[in-house]
């Protein structure tokens, strides 16, 4: 084997190992062919981009920048359009304006986007009214339909998976470095929700100093070239091991694997487990890498991920994206920021609000409460602040668009609104105003740190 040859099939030792939520392909060899085909494409993004999101990561390991980390829990192929893209990037860019604002620190804007196509599922199978089939899991693999044609995991998915992600990451570079982004314009939308939007009256304060801010940066003679453009980066779950493999490449420059799927990947909760393949995949690639760690989390299996994925304890590498529930956070965080931190280790650690607040409403729509997200924010910033570490940033499920998914909120969203315009395909997401909401909450518990 030549050098090149031999660490490229270091991205395939995950390859003897058990692998959690994998899709069970009926054709072997029509999948086989798909990889071969995705191991021709080009990269989607460039190895010196992750990197440089690495070296954001380490300012916010270092308490000296904040993560924001937010976008669909599944996208769609039927929803790769402009107006989805451009709704989806302009509220993270407003989320980021405020709190950057707020927390005088750079905020390292990265989207769950261009590539969060496959999700784990808790149940292999799904009924309806006797009928049992495959479970949905993500465009990646299956279709939503409830039909067994659709339900029936189809490889040539995942070549439409790199295409989705590809015309998504392309729109979102035009938009972020060619003009659409600027910092007057994103304030500009910010002054305007707080204008129209009913809980608006609460910011004002926030939005009138932002203002005050941009003016007095103009008058100094800031040049206004440098609100032009925006750094932004694009993560996904390294779910599907064939694909993120397939998209693993030798970096020219270093002669190091990255996963050129994206910049930044994370692995979920279902499979983070130690012995794992998905543990092994990450521990083989240079991007920064995210794990979730839910309320079932060791000291020693925190401390075990951290030896494997950063074995070498370099800041920016890996962040530990907490999920625990409102009510468990403040329990259950504190040890494992403790034994980490005495452990000498620097991960940067995030809160995802999200996942451990999931619930069924009577009408059968999975759902989550507002009030449960913020509480579980304001324990995560509890707990760093009682033990003098950085509350690194937020992990959230959010969209561009005035969907009813989630309740509550400034312009509150009751259960019985829930069926207006649920259109998530797993997961509730936050909608637009509750989103922005969410940022001016968390940008004032973040100046009160
Ligand atoms: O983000 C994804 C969900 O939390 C995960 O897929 C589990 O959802 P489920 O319980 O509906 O399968
Ligand atoms: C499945 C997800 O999260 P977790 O792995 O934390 O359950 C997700 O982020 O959509
Ligand atoms: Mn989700």
């Amino acid at each position: 084997m030549t050098v090149n040859a031999e660490i490229h099939a270091g991205g395939n030792t995950w390859r003897s190992l058990p692998a959690a939520q994998q899709p069970d392909w009926p054709d072997s060899e029509a999948l086989r062919d798909v990889i071969a085909e995705l191991e021709s494409y080009p990269p989607l993004v460039f190895a010196g981009e992750c990197d440089q999101l690495r070296q954001r990561l380490a300012a916010v390991a270092r308490g000296e920048a904040f993560l924001l980390q937010g976008g669909d829990c599944a996208e769609a192929f039927d929803a790769v359009g402009a107006d989805q893209i451009r709704n989806k990037l302009k509220t993270l860019l407003q989320m980021g304006a405020v709190l950057t604002y707020a927390g005088s620190v750079p905020v390292v804007k990265v989207g769950r986007i261009a590539g969060q196509y496959s999700k784990p599922r808790s149940k292999p199978t799904e009924t309806r009214d006797g009928v049992t089939l495959p479970t949905y899991r993500g465009d990646s693999v299956n279709g939503f339909a409830f039909t067994p044609e659709a339900r029936t995991p189809d490889p040539q998915r995942l070549k439409r998976m790199y295409q989705a992600s590809a015309s998504t990451l392309n729109l979102v570079r035009a938009f972020t470095t060619g003009g659409y982004a600027d910092l007057r314009q994103v304030h500009a939308w910010n002054q305007d929700f707080v204008r129209s939007s009913p809980s608006g009256q609460r910011y004002e304060q926030l939005a009138r100093e932002i203002d005050r801010a941009m003016n007095f940066m103009n008058a100094c003679g800031v040049d206004p070239e440098e609100f032009k453009t925006v750094e932004f980066y694009a993560s996904h779950e390294a779910l599907i091991l064939d694909y993120e493999s397939a998209l693993t490449r030798v970096d020219s420059r270093t002669g190091r694997l990255y996963d050129v799927s994206g910049h930044m990947v994370w692995i979920g909760e279902r499979t983070r487990q130690l012995d794992g393949a998905h543990i092994e995949f990450a521990s083989k690639i240079r991007n920064p890498i995210g794990v979730k760690l839910g309320p079932t989390t060791t000291p020693e299996e925190a401390l075990t991920l951290i030896e494997r994925l950063d074995p070498e304890r370099e800041p920016g590498r890996l962040t530990f994206i907490t999920r625990m529930g409102a009510d468990k956070i403040r329990d259950k965080l504190p040890t494992l920021v403790e034994k980490v931190t005495a452990s000498g280790a620097q991960v940067a650690w995030v809160s995802d609000p999200m996942h451990g607040n999931t619930f069924e409403a009577a009408s059968g729509h999975k759902t989550r409460r507002f009030d449960d997200v913020l509480d579980e924010v304001k324990g995560f910033f509890e707990v760093h602040k009682a033990l003098g570490t950085h509350p690194g940033g937020i992990h959230v499920e959010l969209t561009g668009d005035d969907v009813t998914e989630c309740v509550g909120g400034g312009d509150e969203i009751f259960v019985d609104d829930l069926h207006q315009r649920y259109e998530t395909a797993c997961d509730p997401r936050l909608n637009r105003s509750q989103s922005l909401d969410l940022a001016f909450l968390v940008a004032e518990m973040y100046r009160d740190q």
